[in-house]
């Protein structure tokens, strides 16, 4: 094993020369102070133990081609525990690849074994379902022999980890990515997916495979993986003339752990390969410029032919823009399809420069199937659930001449049959692709499927906000319970190639032919949104230009949201659907409407494309209780913080929470690497609120933007405010799960601290006359009571805390009172359900005679659900059967 200190390369040779010859100007140190470039650091292999130099100063690390070392407590021993020439490959490789630690065994595999060892029986393992033949096959004995429970997701969208990283039957501890994916070249977001781990699963060790990038393109560790590892016979070698593989890491812990292992197996580099290695890897750079470079010439040449392509150099790539972050290129590995496996076969076969092997990194072109070569030891069947297709051909691209590579696979296109001559003029033919019958077939095929998805009703409660409004975007924790008001949506599935989106509560209707949607700026990170990031700018600017202008101009960010999801989360079925959206909530009040309204379109988009599964269908409203399970809700909800965002600005995650999982929680967000939480609180279950709504508009996006000015403008007004906050949080949440608290007491506290949390709220400028107003007249005699504002206040609502003995006549007294005053009350309990499914197609009182006698399923009584007035959905819902609940 190999530490370095620090991990890139800033000591120098120039240093040593330029002080032995007495350079010490200015200009000459401020150039020495510059770390070396990558090429540079390749090409320079420093002495790990400066101390120790070569007795007769050769300039290329020595061959130390022995087993045994003489003499006790040296450095060296044995060869199996430590030899130098490995140190010194060791120490380079680590310099590289931004590591402290690197190790380097006897090839990838071997690599990937010894990082396995890290496991232990009892273990999940999330992997990609694009992963290596060969590291596919190890799991796979990880599963049979050793009781590792192994989960292969679509890594491309980090939302599919969620479900089983946050089901606590899953004890995942290791994540194993590979990005971007042979042969598919698919692009996972190492840097989203390590932070998602990290959160969820503190203790789970994110591993690269960073074989295809090497660590000139791609340092995973940058991006916060645990564990790199490469197969050294490919780029870092450059030549096929050795099997290595290398394991790079930062903590102290897991690089203990590999070393023990790889001194107890025995599988650590001969001294011969750490020689052939090093002086590979000084070439790097050199090699893989040129590679790539004629990779980029030859994925265009195919393109431009008209194969479907895979290479993120190309534009349009999926997750180029994610790889563009974590890479500085696009590598030398290629694949195509031709839609025909014998095709396929018979260009490989005539290739003459791209000769048939497998691997890759190489100085030579190389070409292959991977289903039948690399691949083949997955199973068809799994192969095909994959997605992998079977004519797939792979080009590693080498350093011959680039024009001498496309003259011969265009030469073995021709042979083949792929590509015919559509004209001879100029110095190339012009050349293009014979669409096989196949191909015709399924696109037939494929226009037939589209618009056949499920029609569904989903509901989502609204909120309330009972301490830590505002402060909660600031990363104090918020104590929050949904409502028993809700919002619906109605997804209908139709036919006609179009969508719309009907908003019956904002008098509004718009239909979007689906084929003028702006699909091609649909991008990776908008389909795979991240708790910490915002939605992609660029795809909410285009989408603005489609929306339809309402009357009111509110109902602008509706849209956008409902298209963005709508758009992200289609794929290639594009489905044509009717949303129809109606709120039983006050809207813009403080109570969650929006949150509410993302929760029913990310819901019943998700279900209705099949993203995920529908729970199994019940017969009654109890039964569906905890019928959708805690991971679909995170997946729901995740979905559904990015149509707040849209709506909201910067919100904090409480309201979209609280809509999807229900419930009553105690609520911090992360915030500048500070570690948020969610707790679930049960006190509130018996306890009354009466809502107040002022009937003053407002807009969260404005208030929220208004206290984080004064947050920047006068700290020392409001980081002590916020602080207060925290302490009143902290104290209602004791106060809510203290069961030897006196009833009296917990009220009593709760009342105080609604004061205490008013006034802060007021001094932040988030207070409104028409709230004192509300907190006024509920404080009066005989009342007494104690009353907040709830939510963004401005306007909006007030809460107030209804005591067990308060009678029924004083409180219609007060609703009376209130309603003179021309506020409008709702009683409401805190802590129901999350958001809830009505499956209707699945549903048998659904089934209707249609035309001619046939048996047709339609909604169920959805007239009513349109025609009912807002008061009345909650009685509509209620006697409908079948609800799923989270
Ligand atoms: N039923 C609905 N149909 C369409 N859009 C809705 C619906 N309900 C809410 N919205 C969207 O949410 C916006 C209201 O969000 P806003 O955050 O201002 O209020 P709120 O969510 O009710 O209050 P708070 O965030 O303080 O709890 C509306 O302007 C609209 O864009
Ligand atoms: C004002 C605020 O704290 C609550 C809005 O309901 C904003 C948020 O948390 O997103």
């Amino acid at each position: 094993m190999a530490s370095t200190d620090p991990p890139s390369g800033t000591s120098t040779p120039l240093d040593s020369a330029a002080s032995s010859l007495g350079g010490n100007s200015l200009t000459s140190s401020l150039l020495r102070a510059k770390p070396y470039r990558f090429a540079t650091q390749c090409a320079t292999v420093d002495n790990p133990d400066p101390s120790h130099k070569d007795q007769h100063g050769s300039s290329s690390v020595p061959i130390y081609q022995t087993a045994t070392f003489k003499g006790m407590g040296g450095q060296y021993d044995y060869t199996r525990s430590g030899n130098p020439t490995r140190s010194h490959l060791e120490h380079h490789i680590a310099k590289i690849s931004s590591a402290r630690h690197a190790f380097a065994v006897t090839s990838g595999m071997g690599a990937l074994d010894v990082i396995f060892r890290l496991l232990k029986p009892g273990d999940s393992i999330i992997a990609g379902n694009d992963l290596y033949g060969g590291s596919n096959r190890l799991l796979t004995y990880l599963k049979v022999h050793n009781g590792i429970k192994v989960h292969h997701l679509d890594t491309t969208k980090p939302s599919t980890l969620l479900p089983v990283l946050t089901n606590p039957e899953q004890n995942v501890t290791m994540v194993l990515l590979e990005t971007p994916t042979n042969p598919l070249l698919q692009i996972a977001d190492i840097a989203a997916i390590s932070a998602m781990v990290h959160q969820h699963k503190p203790e789970a060790i994110i591993v690269v495979d960073n074989t295809m990038m090497s660590p000139y393109l791609q340092r995973p560790l940058e991006h916060g993986a645990d564990v790199v590892y490469d197969s050294g016979t490919k780029y870092l070698s450059g030549h096929h003339d050795l099997m290595a593989g290398v394991i790079c890491c930062n903590r102290e812990d897991l690089a203990k752990g590999i070393a023990f292992t790889i001194n107890s197996i025995g599988n650590g580099l001969s001294p011969f390969d750490s020689f052939l290695l090093l002086r590979g890897v000084k070439t790097l750079a050199l090699r893989l410029d040129k590679q790539q470079a004629t990779s980029h010439l030859v994925a265009k040449y195919l393109h431009d032919l008209g194969f479907k392509v895979n290479y993120p150099g190309l534009p349009g790539h999926p997750g180029k823009e994610i790889h563009d972050r974590l890479a500085s290129g696009a590598g030398a590995v290629l694949s195509f399809e031709t839609k025909d496996k014998a095709l396929s076969e018979r260009i490989v076969g005539a290739a003459r420069l791209w000769g048939i092997s497998v691997s890759f990194g190489c100085i030579n072109s190389l070409i292959s199937m991977p289903c039948l070569m690399s691949h083949a030891s997955i199973d068809p069947k799994v192969r095909k659930e994959r997605n992998l297709p079977e004519d797939l051909i792979r080009l590693c691209v080498g350093i011959e001449d680039p024009e001498d590579l496309i003259d011969d696979l265009e030469a073995a296109l021709l042979e083949a049959g792929a590509v015919r001559v559509v004209d001879e003029a100029g110095s190339r033919a012009k050349l293009e692709r014979v669409r096989t019958a196949e191909e015709t077939e399924e696109e037939d095929v494929e226009v037939k499927v589209e618009g056949e998805v499920e029609s569904l009703i989903v509901s989502a409660p609204g909120k309330v906000i009972l301490f830590g409004e505002h402060a909660v975007v600031h990363g104090i924790t918020a104590i929050a319970g949904s409502v028993d008001l809700r919002c619906y949506a109605l997804a209908e599935s139709r036919q006609d190639g179009k969508v719309s989106l009907v908003l019956p509560d904002f008098d509004f209707e718009a239909t979007w032919d689906i084929a003028s949607l702006p699909w091609d700026q649909v991008t990776s990170s908008a389909k795979a949104p991240r708790p910490e990031s915002t939605p992609d700018q660029s795809f909410v600017d285009v989408l603005a230009q489609k929306v339809v202008r309402g009357v009111d101009p509110k109902v602008v960010q509706s849209e956008i949201a409902f298209l963005y999801l709508y758009m992200s989360l289609s794929e290639h079925k594009r489905p044509s659907q009717t949303f129809t959206i109606r709120s039983a909530l006050p809207i813009g009040a403080g109570l969650g409407s929006s949150a509410a309204y993302s929760v029913c379109i990310s819901s019943a988009l998700l279900y209705t494309h099949s993203h995920l599964p529908l729970p199994p269908s019940t017969s009654s409203a109890h039964e569906g209780r905890r019928a959708i399970t805690p991971e679909q809700a995170n997946v729901v909800n995740a979905w559904a913080f990015t149509a707040e965002k849209i709506i909201h600005g910067t919100p904090s995650g409480v309201d979209n929470t609280v809509a999807s999982l229900g419930g009553a929680i105690a609520f911090t967000k992360a915030v500048k690497g500070r570690e948020g939480g969610l707790d679930g609180l049960h006190g509130f279950k018996s306890i009354r609120f009466l809502l107040t709504d002022t009937k003053v508009s407002r807009d969260t996006k404005t208030l929220v933007a208004g206290v984080a000015r004064r947050k920047l403008e006068e700290p020392d007004l409001v980081n002590p405010i916020l602080k207060s906050i925290q302490a009143i949080s902290d104290e209602a949440r004791r106060c809510l799960t203290d069961s030897d608290m006196s009833r009296s007491t917990q009220l009593s506290t709760l009342e105080k601290l609604i004061d205490e949390n008013h006034s802060h709220l007021v001094s932040l400028g988030v207070g409104h006359a028409s709230l004192e107003a509300v907190k006024a007249k509920t404080g009066e005699q005989p009342w007494g009571l104690h009353t907040k504002l709830t939510g963004a206040g401005g306007g909006g609502c007030a809460v107030t805390i209804i005591p067990d003995d308060f009678s029924e006549s004083s409180l219609t007294d007060l609703k009376a009172a209130l309603a003179d005053a021309g506020f409008e009350t709702y009683e409401t309990s805190v802590g129901g359900s999350g958001f809830g499914l009505l499956s209707t197609s699945r549903n048998a009182s659904s089934v209707v005679e249609g035309e001619g006698g046939a048996e047709k399923t339609v909604l169920p009584d959805v007239a009513r659900f349109r025609g009912a007035a807002a008061a009345e959905l909650a009685a509509w819902a209620e006697g409908e059967k079948g609800w799923a609940f989270v």
